[in-house]
């Protein structure tokens, strides 16, 4: 035996001993408290953030956050920390968030600030979409290729789609319960009904396939899409859920995730087979998928990137539209005076047997245009937080230098209510959208910069047409037993209390069933 094996012999025994005297579980705390010594000395003296303010739990544990938006309290988070902690806060350990709209256009304008990791939970089949892209190369091809098809022109010429899945089948539905009803008026739930009219509208655009999710309060695809988001997003957190026998504890979303894919390539293997038969070329968000080609470089969309990305518009396009609308007609029966105003414009601009259409409601009806982006203003919902990692070099906001590699996340609801660029920002109050350039320059619910929502036109079409011609065709009000919320019940700003909401994806109404209840009755 030579000399060093001797020696490394004592070293390694003298280990030995040194456990067995203190214990393994007493060594393991040992290590731990030295650890967290370690994390809170570097968090108060040395880290490049420390005289960036911000709850202390949040630089030591990403914790924190997670756990709060596992109970759906990121939308609240987001404004009562931007109340506490001002424009810049941190938000977890090497994470700060930003309120101020000109930080935010900054970090968000260009591709040098990449989204964040945590997209990777939404690539789907592996690989890249046009929501999870952090590649800005796949971003950018991705644009080229799809973004004439979520153009206004292109929307408007789906139009007469969005219209018949939209409010004609609402108003189909209604005016039979109508029909039925012994009284002059119906209580809806415009929860489920938004929720169903926007699944068909989307089923139909991406899918090609009528399934009439609303005439039979069928919500499966919902289901399914809301299965494939909790799968993606449970692998991306434990990544041994991908493993077998793990990913038995998975398997029953996975089912469902599996049973949209299938759906996804029958809905496209029908339309080759439509087009191959001498079938007329549909104009939908299919067919321009399918045809879709970078003019650049020449390229189409992969089998597996078509499938992703028709996924992808039922992910991103359901809950958001019609989340928005629940929230707006929300808002409109908390304000009778507002709802009065957009009313009397929309009967003063179109005839009572004429269905409202995205253009007209474009161009005649600015302040029910206005109502839209003032709910959008006070429920950004799609962007909590909205995370990008700070580019070689770093940048200073708000006078703080953000190393190289910090997740900034461009906080909407911060900048909702944003004092400087907001007067009285809890009020709402759709007149500070009226021909106001800088109220637009301010509005960040469709986010700004190079990732704006590629959607918003789709989007904007399927909510105007539906609130314009309700507020045409019905007289809306609060059903009576409805009282713990209404114009008189009032939150501590002297503001209509609204309802409650949890942010997962999206900001939703907590309770729906008992809270988005409306009374209609048909306008003579
Ligand atoms: C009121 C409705 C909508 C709202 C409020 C909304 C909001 C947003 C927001 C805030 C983002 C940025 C998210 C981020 O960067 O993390 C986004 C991105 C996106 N949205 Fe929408 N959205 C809406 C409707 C739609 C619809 C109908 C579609 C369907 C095509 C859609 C497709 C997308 C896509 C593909 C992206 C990713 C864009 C990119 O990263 O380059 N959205 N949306």
């Amino acid at each position: 035996m030579t000399l060093a094996s001797i020696s490394q012999l004592s070293f390694w025994k003298g280990i030995f001993d040194i456990l067995s005297s203190v214990g393994i579980a007493r060594l393991g705390a040992t290590i731990a408290g030295a650890y967290a010594g370690y994390r809170v000395v570097y968090e108060l003296f040395l880290s490049p953030l420390r005289h960036v303010p911000g709850p202390f739990l949040a630089r030591l544990t990403p914790m924190r956050r997670q756990y709060l938006s596992a109970l759906g309290q990121t939308a609240q988070m987001a404004i009562k920390e931007y109340e506490k902690y001002g424009d810049i806060y941190v938000q977890g350990p090497n994470a700060v968030s930003i309120s101020s709209p000109s930080d935010i256009r900054t970090v968000l304008a260009s591709h040098a600030f990449v989204k964040a990791n945590f997209y990777a939970a939404l690539d789907l089949f592996g690989i890249e979409n046009t929501v999870s892209a952090r590649d800005p190369a796949v971003a950018s091809l991705r644009k080229r290729q799809l973004g004439p098809y979520l153009n206004p022109a292109y929307v408007a010429e789906m139009q007469t789609a969005i219209l018949k899945h939209g409010f004609l089948a609402l108003q189909q539905k209604w005016e039979g319960q109508l029909a039925q009803s012994t009284s002059s008026s119906i209580e809806v739930n415009y929860s489920d009904d938004f929720t169903l009219a926007t699944l068909d509208t989307v089923c139909a655009l991406a899918f090609g396939r009528e399934l009439g999710c609303l005439e039979r309060s069928d919500a499966t695809v919902a289901h399914w899409a809301e299965a494939t988001v909790k799968v993606h997003g449970m692998r991306a957190m434990v990544p041994l859920l991908g493993l077998y026998p793990f990913s038995l504890a998975i398997k029953g979303l996975d089912t469902q995730f599996q049973r949209l894919t299938a759906f996804c390539r029958d809905s496209i293997s029908r339309r080759r087979e439509l087009l191959e038969t001498g079938g007329e070329k549909p104009v939908d968000l299919l067919q321009a998928f399918l045809d879709a080609q970078d003019p650049e470089s020449k390229i189409s969309m992969s089998e597996t990137q078509l499938q992703a990305e028709t996924i992808v518009v039922l992910l991103a396009g359901t809950d958001t539209s019609s989340n928005t609308m629940q929230w707006l007609v929300h808002l409109l029966l908390l304000h009778p005076e507002i709802y009065a105003q957009a009313v009397s414009e929309v009967r003063g601009k179109f005839a009572a047997d004429h269905v409202i259409t995205y253009t007209e409601a474009k161009k005649h009806l600015p302040f029910v245009n206005a109502c839209i982006y003032e709910a959008l203003r006070l429920y950004p919902l799609g962007g909590g937080y909205v995370p990008r990692i700070s580019p070689a070099g770093g940048i200073t906001l708000q006078g703080y230098f953000i190393p190289e590699g910090t997740e900034i996340n461009a906080n909407f609801y911060g900048a909702s209510i944003h004092k400087g660029a907001w007067a009285e920002p809890l009020r709402y109050d759709p007149t500070r959208f009226l021909a106001n350039e800088e109220a637009r320059l301010n509005f960040f619910a469709f986010s700004p910069g190079v990732r704006i929502c590629p959607g918003r036109h789709l989007a904007w079409a399927e909510m105007s047409t539906i609130i314009a011609n309700m507020l045409k065709d019905y007289d809306w009000s609060l059903p009576k037993d409805l009282t713990h919320l209404g114009p008189d019940v009032l939150d501590k700003h002297g503001y209509p209390c609204r309802m409650e909401s949890a942010h997962f994806l999206v900001t939703a109404p907590v309770n729906p069933r008992r809270d988005c209840r409306l009374v209609l009755s048909k306008h003579p």
